[in-house]
């Protein structure tokens, strides 16, 4: 402020002629007022700049920092749903020529040319709007060849392209395309567009779950014997695994609950929790691009997320039970035969 009052000063003639300042110093200083009037304007800049510079890098502040804290991830949010709306397009119309099947790790573990193509399609659509290099990808089909599948603190895409290959191949209506997008390890988003009914399930973290743009909502029921659960049989048809899996599924009957179903795919079942059809969906031996899209769906419909043994929900795990509310979660949990089975970030030799 000083500075700026200094530099607007106008040197001008002494006003009072027989002042003694202006008579006798005034006329030695004159010459040199002219050159302080420039050094305070110059001054003056510098500080202007400074204080701008130390104001914009402050996080506290607005606007520069607005832009930044603003909502990072709207835009790859709205993005996914778009990729995701084109990608169940991709698969419809696949549905309508004959579909030529192909096998992964076992004669069940299915997979079609339209599973790699959509998954294609997706990654190159990220790629290409958010640049080559900037984000990290997890896809079902990469995967499936040889890419890794770690989550690491980077920007990262978890891509299932077609969630229920199975239901594809025998025409069975529930397939799903699931984007979901992680930082830090933590989700942030999450798309499952269930392509067949046309439903498109989308939630963003603290921002609420919706299908086709309406709120929805896990369903109140903490009476296990007024619950639907799901679970699914799984690809892996070794007997000691199966006798667990239905086992697990006797004793949940035997509750009892009112009903036991599965839609062969993992994204519509935790969005069938999400808007409260059913109370839970569990699986062990699930992979993360099934689940990580649901997961946000889930938690922002109000449901929650767990470990198969009770503890925290660990994506990369291959097991977990989502659930309406902890009542219902729990009373499933002590149910449920655990078997092994690996980590989709173990080493390839230990899958
Ligand atoms: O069709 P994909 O993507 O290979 O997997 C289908 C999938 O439905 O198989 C499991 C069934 O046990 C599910 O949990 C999983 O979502
Ligand atoms: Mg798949």
């Amino acid at each position: 402020m000083l500075l700026y009052s200094f530099a607007h000063l106008r040197v001008t003639e002494a006003p009072v002629a027989n002042n003694p300042f202006y008579r006798h110093i005034f006329p030695y200083i004159k010459p040199y007022l002219h050159v302080v009037r420039i050094m305070t304007h110059v001054l003056w800049d510098v500080a202007a700049i400074l204080q701008s510079l130390f104001y914009f890098t402050d996080s506290s502040k607005q606007p520069c920092s607005r832009n930044k804290m603003e909502d990072p991830w709207q835009k790859a949010y709205d993005f996914a749903v778009a990729v995701a709306k084109k990608a169940g397009e991709e698969i419809r119309k696949a549905g309508e020529s004959e579909i030529r099947v192909m096998t992964k790790s076992s004669t069940v573990d299915l997979v079609t040319k339209t599973d790699e193509k959509v998954e294609k399609i997706i990654i190159g659509s990220l790629k290409q709007e958010f640049g080559e290099g900037t984000h990290c990808f997890i896809g079902e089909e990469s995967v499936a060849n040889g890419e890794p599948c770690i989550l690491t603190d980077e920007p990262t895409w978890i891509i299932d392209p077609v969630d229920g290959t199975t239901n594809f191949v025998h025409g069975f209506p529930f397939v799903a395309v699931c984007i979901a997008f992680a930082i830090n390890k933590q989700l942030e988003f999450g798309v499952v567009y269930s392509c067949l009914e046309d439903k498109m399930y989308k939630a963003r973290k603290g921002k609420g779950a919706f299908c086709n743009n309406e709120p929805i909502q896990v369903s109140d029921v903490k009476d296990i014997h007024k619950s639907i659960i799901i679970s699914e049989h799984g690809i892996d048809r070794s007997p000691e695994k199966v006798t667990k899996i239905l086992s697990t599924m006797q004793r949940i009957l035997c509750i009892p609950v009112h009903g036991l179903r599965g839609s062969g795919t993992a994204a519509t079942n935790m969005c069938l929790v999400a808007t409260g059809a059913v109370e839970a969906f569990f699986e062990i031996g699930i992979h993360c691009w099934d689940i990580a899209a649901g997961a946000v769906i889930v938690q922002e419909a109000g449901g929650i997320l767990l470990d198969v043994d009770g503890g925290p929900f660990d994506l990369m795990s291959g097991r977990m039970v989502s659930a309406n509310n902890d009542v219902i979660a729990k009373r499933i949990i002590k149910e449920i035969e655990i078997f092994p089975s690996a980590r989709d970030d173990a080493p390839i030799e230990e899958k």
